[in-house]
């Protein structure tokens, strides 16, 4: 097959999804969504029943000699010895993985077998601190980056069936060999969620009375340390060597930051404005541009239909909402909704909404 024709080929069906957790389900469904046929399997038969009630697939066995593509999503150490099982099982498929760490699964599976041309490794960037089938979610990979990573071996007919699934699943295709990956992720990823643990971890031995007055910065901070340990364990593990490397950079960084405490306001300043550079090369979500988010909180009385009410004055001007949380005020029947808007839209919805009768606040940046 030539590789102008391969890459713009369909997704082969059926698909056998290995490992129907956060990630597996998500591709089930997605996949689903798009008409394809899909079947799921997990170590956990459970996790394939409840993947399937969610819309994933089915828990019914494929037939192994139709099934055109196995996506494999366990855990990173399992990967190689599921992908080894698939290629064996599923005599005429491409196998991939969505593992969030490339080279290590790639060169243990060629200890286990002689041929690895059917398989190509990938990694949506996307995903979720919260594990399991129950956070299966469609849209997950919708615009968000999904790297394929093929190595000098592949398949022409595997590379294009994996890069089918991506945008099948409306994700943004990028190509990388693994090597880089395994080195872009430990900046992008892993350090980060090593990071926010550390943060999170001194958390624990804080007072309570301390502890309450968190806002949303360290929040913001340490959501991904909310990630499954046994997961991170895992990718950060078999990452290691990259990663330590980085861990080491990080620390000769921490030690010129705490010097620079004692060095006055500019020495300060000036890694303070180093760090606001680093968050505006950071792409959009969506793989645009940088885009400059500005906060506001909204009071949400508890009463029938306040959100509703909320939401279509929010519909009604017309103006982009680019995240929202809610949070509940321990100590009076109310909540707050935090909308993250375009910085320079953010006056123009407050005084909307404060028109149409809510009680508004601009919140940080
Ligand atoms: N969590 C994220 O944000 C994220 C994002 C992108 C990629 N990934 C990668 O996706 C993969 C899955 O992560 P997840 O977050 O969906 O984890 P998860 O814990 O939600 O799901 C993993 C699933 O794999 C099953 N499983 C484990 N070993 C198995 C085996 N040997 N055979 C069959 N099933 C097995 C488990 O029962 C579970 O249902 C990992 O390799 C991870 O690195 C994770
Ligand atoms: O959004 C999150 O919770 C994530 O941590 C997702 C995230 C990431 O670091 O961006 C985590 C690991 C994956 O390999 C890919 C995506």
């Amino acid at each position: 097959m030539s590789r102008a024709l391969a890459r713009s080929a369909p997704v082969p069906e059926p698909v056998v999804v290995v490992g129907t957790g956060m990630v597996g389900s998500s591709v089930g469904c997605a996949l689903t969504e798009a008409g394809f046929q899909v079947h799921l399997e997990d170590a956990v038969p459970t996790h394939a029943q409840v993947a399937a009630s969610l819309g994933a697939g089915t828990a019914a066995p494929a037939d192994p000699a139709a099934v055109g593509l196995v996506v494999v999503a366990v855990p990173p150490r399992a990967i190689s010895a599921v992908v080894a099982d698939a290629l064996s099982r599923f005599p005429a498929a491409a196998v991939t993985d969505v593992g969030s760490v490339k080279s290590r699964p790639l060169a243990e599976l060629q200890q286990r077998v002689d041929d690895v041309s059917r398989y190509v490794g990938s990694h949506p960037m996307a995903g979720s601190h919260v594990a399991g089938p129950t956070a299966a979610d469609p849209f997950l990979f919708l615009d968000r980056t999904w790297v394929v990573c093929e190595h000098p071996t592949a398949d022409p007919a595997a590379v294009a069936a994996v890069e089918a699934l991506v945008r099948a699943c409306r994700a943004r295709l990028v190509r990388m060999d693994p090597v880089e990956h395994d080195a872009a992720v430990a900046h992008v990823s892993h350090l980060p969620h090593l990071v926010s643990s550390l943060v999170a971890g001194v958390l624990r031995d804080l007072p309570a009375d301390h502890l309450a007055l968190a806002g949303q910065g360290v929040r913001d901070v340490t959501r991904v340390a909310a990630g499954d340990p046994r997961l991170w364990e895992q990718i950060v593990g078999m990452n290691a060597e990259v990663i330590s490397v980085e861990l080491g950079a990080l620390q000769t960084r921490l030690d010129a930051l705490r010097e620079a405490l004692g060095d006055g306001p500019a020495a300060l300043t000036d890694w303070l404005e180093q760090g606001r550079a680093g968050t505006r090369r950071i792409p959009g979500k969506h793989g645009g541009a940088h885009t400059e988010w500005a906060r506001m909180v909204v009071e949400i009385p508890d009463a029938p239909n306040a959100l509703g009410r909320l939401f279509t004055d929010i519909g009604d001007a017309g103006l982009n909402v680019e995240d929202i949380t809610i949070e509940h005020d321990p100590t009076r029947r109310v909540g707050y909704l935090s909308l993250d808007v375009e910085a320079d839209t953010r006056d123009t919805l407050a005084a909307l909404l404060t028109d149409a009768g809510w009680s508004v606040e601009a919140a940080g940046r």
